[in-house]
């Protein structure tokens, strides 16, 4: 699709539906992502908003809430600018039980005489905000109510988790599938929608500085590192029967992963960049037994421990979690992308809970300088390092080798960072914003096709499988540490180690940075 095509999509306008509209995912995320996106002229020519959720609201009440959750979550103040008026005059409540197809016919006829108001060209937009049992059966009654006659585009948005494995995913692939044609379906992975993600096809495919060496012959190593402090907080119901590797390593971080790592598409067009990125997925390395699962994979559950000088309950003592839990908190492994571009070189991936920082980075690490007399033997030489900061601190640096001025050759490590999220006036909009305007202009780039998908399934399911063969292997680690010794283990046996995140200094580093004054 063209720049000019999506420009005039975007222009036309929709009718935006929540579904799941008195949810938490609504109420923090997607109306402030809607009230930004209005806030920069980015809903259309003409746009409606209509909250669905089974709970009685009036009008006003719901735009009380969406107020409040405004106020809360979003980058844009209704008080400082914008007219708050208007675009709360867009939306509108519906009460309404999914599974009714007779209330999904009293939500078209409404539609249609909001389309009429606004003058909306049919075009409709539906967000699922609701649990993923849901999905089919919102997408059959959407059918059967009518919702689909309309004269413009239909697009559904469906939110995570897509399954819980490959049987299950395509299960629910195929009941949405009855309804909706795969180039109409958008599905969600957040950390497609941040702006360094994004950033990486411009650092990777704008710079003649890396795409030359970015390949096994030039790269060590590469490790992604998506650190949280937070615990499972209320979430256990949900989060007990999912585990790191379900809520974070099938998608965001094989996702990143395939960004790293994907050949350069033919042209910047959804369907070649995801073909890429299948690609990827497919060639990665899969397990060949539990054995290998242990060998190359570390499984961690974070016990009591402290952060900040107060005391965390471990993940078991949590309320919301059974007290013999053998849920993972912690994932980190040793992968292969077995192909041309990549081969041998390991890719590190980590994810947890309650680890010390709150951070997402992706280091790749070079090679030393083949057969350098001067200085290949020197301790004080390091490898050049490009790191990408995903999240919360947003950017990028190099760390290379210079000489320290003085009379020795001495050799220092010199860092040149660009902090994006440092610089005065940035406001970068939250992932959710950008997906939703994605969808609304009909660019499913940093949507996830079902192909991609599958094949993010098919690479987990043996993981899991391996580990419910094998529970005693699951490693204990105090909150607010870096997870089981193991995860280092991993790198060290190959002699490497994951480099600090967050920013956080060595010694004898220079740093040279914006954000540092
Ligand atoms: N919250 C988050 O940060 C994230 C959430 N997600 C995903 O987003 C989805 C929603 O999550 P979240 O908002 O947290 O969930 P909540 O439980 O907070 O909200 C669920 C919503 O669904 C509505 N609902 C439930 N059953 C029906 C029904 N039969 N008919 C109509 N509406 C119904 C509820 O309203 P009512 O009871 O009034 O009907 C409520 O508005 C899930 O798939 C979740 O995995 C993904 C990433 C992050
Ligand atoms: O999808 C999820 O992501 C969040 C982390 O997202 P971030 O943007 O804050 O890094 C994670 O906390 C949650 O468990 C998971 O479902």
């Amino acid at each position: 699709m063209t720049d000019k095509n999506i420009e005039q999509l975007a222009a036309e306008g929709a009718v935006y539906f929540i579904f799941g509209a008195t949810g938490d995912l609504a109420r923090r995320k997607l109306f402030p992502a809607l009230y930004s996106l209005y806030r920069e002229g980015k809903l259309g020519r003409s746009f409606a908003i209509v909250g669905l959720a089974r709970r009685p609201r009036t009008d006003e009440q719901f735009r009380d809430d969406v107020l409040e959750s405004i106020r809360e979550f979003c980058r844009y103040k209704p008080e400082e600018g914008g007219d708050w008026r208007e675009f709360a005059s867009r939306f509108s409540y519906h009460s309404l039980d999914i599974g009714n197809v007779e209330g999904m016919r009293r939500l078209n006829e409404s539609t249609l005489e909001l389309e009429k108001r606004y003058e909306i060209p049919g075009n409709r937009l539906f967000y699922l905000a609701l649990a993923p049992d849901l999905f089919g059966t919102v997408s059959r009654n959407l059918r059967d109510g009518g919702m689909l006659e309309s004269k413009g585009w239909h697009r559904l948005v469906i939110e995570k988790p897509f399954g819980y494995d490959y049987p299950s995913a395509e299960r629910l692939n195929e009941e949405i599938r009855q309804v909706f044609r795969e180039d109409e379906v958008f599905r969600i992975d957040h950390y497609l929608g941040k702006e360094m993600v994004q950033n990486i096809e411009v650092i990777r495919f704008a710079n003649q500085f890396f795409e030359p060496l970015w390949n096994s012959n030039h790269i060590a190593n590469v490790q992604i590192t998506l650190a949280e402090t937070v615990g499972v907080e209320e979430r256990g119901a949900y989060y007990n029967k999912s585990g790191a590797l379900r809520d974070m390593v099938q998608n965001h971080m094989l996702q990143m992963l395939t960004m790293i790592a994907m050949e350069p598409p033919s042209r910047l067009d959804p369907e070649d960049i995801r073909d890429e990125k299948v690609k990827v997925l497919r060639s990665i390395r899969r397990f060949a037994s539990a054995e290998d699962v242990s060998r190359r994979v570390v499984r961690g559950q974070y016990a009591e421990g402290s952060a900040k000088g107060k005391t965390l309950p471990g993940y078991r003592q949590e309320e919301s979690v059974p007290p013999d839990s053998t849920t993972e908190t912690f994932f980190a492994a040793r992968l292969f992308v077995d192909n041309f571009r990549w081969a041998g070189v390991p890719f590190y991936v980590r994810t947890g809970k309650r680890l010390p920082v709150k951070s997402t980075e992706i280091v790749i690490e070079f090679k030393n300088v083949p057969n350098n007399v001067l200085f290949a033997r020197r301790q004080d030489l390091q490898p050049n390092l490009l790191v990408i900061r995903v999240n919360p601190m947003e950017g990028i640096y190099i760390k290379t080798n210079a000489k320290k001025p003085g009379n020795d050759m001495t050799i220092q490590p010199v860092v040149m960072e660009f902090c994006q999220s440092c610089l005065v006036g940035i406001n970068t909009p939250e992932a959710y914003e950008r997906l939703i305007y994605d969808a609304g202009r009909g660019d499913s780039t940093y949507f996830t096709r079902w192909d991609e998908l599958a094949a993010a399934w098919q690479f987990v399911d043996p993981i899991a499988a391996a580990w419910r063969d094998r529970p005693d292997e699951l490693a204990f680690y105090p909150a607010g540490t870096w997870g089981p010794e193991r995860a280092s283990g991993l790198l060290a046996e190959d002699g490497f180690r994951w480099w600090p995140v967050n920013g956080e200094e060595e010694d004898n580093v220079v740093w040279v940075s914006n954000s540092k004054g």
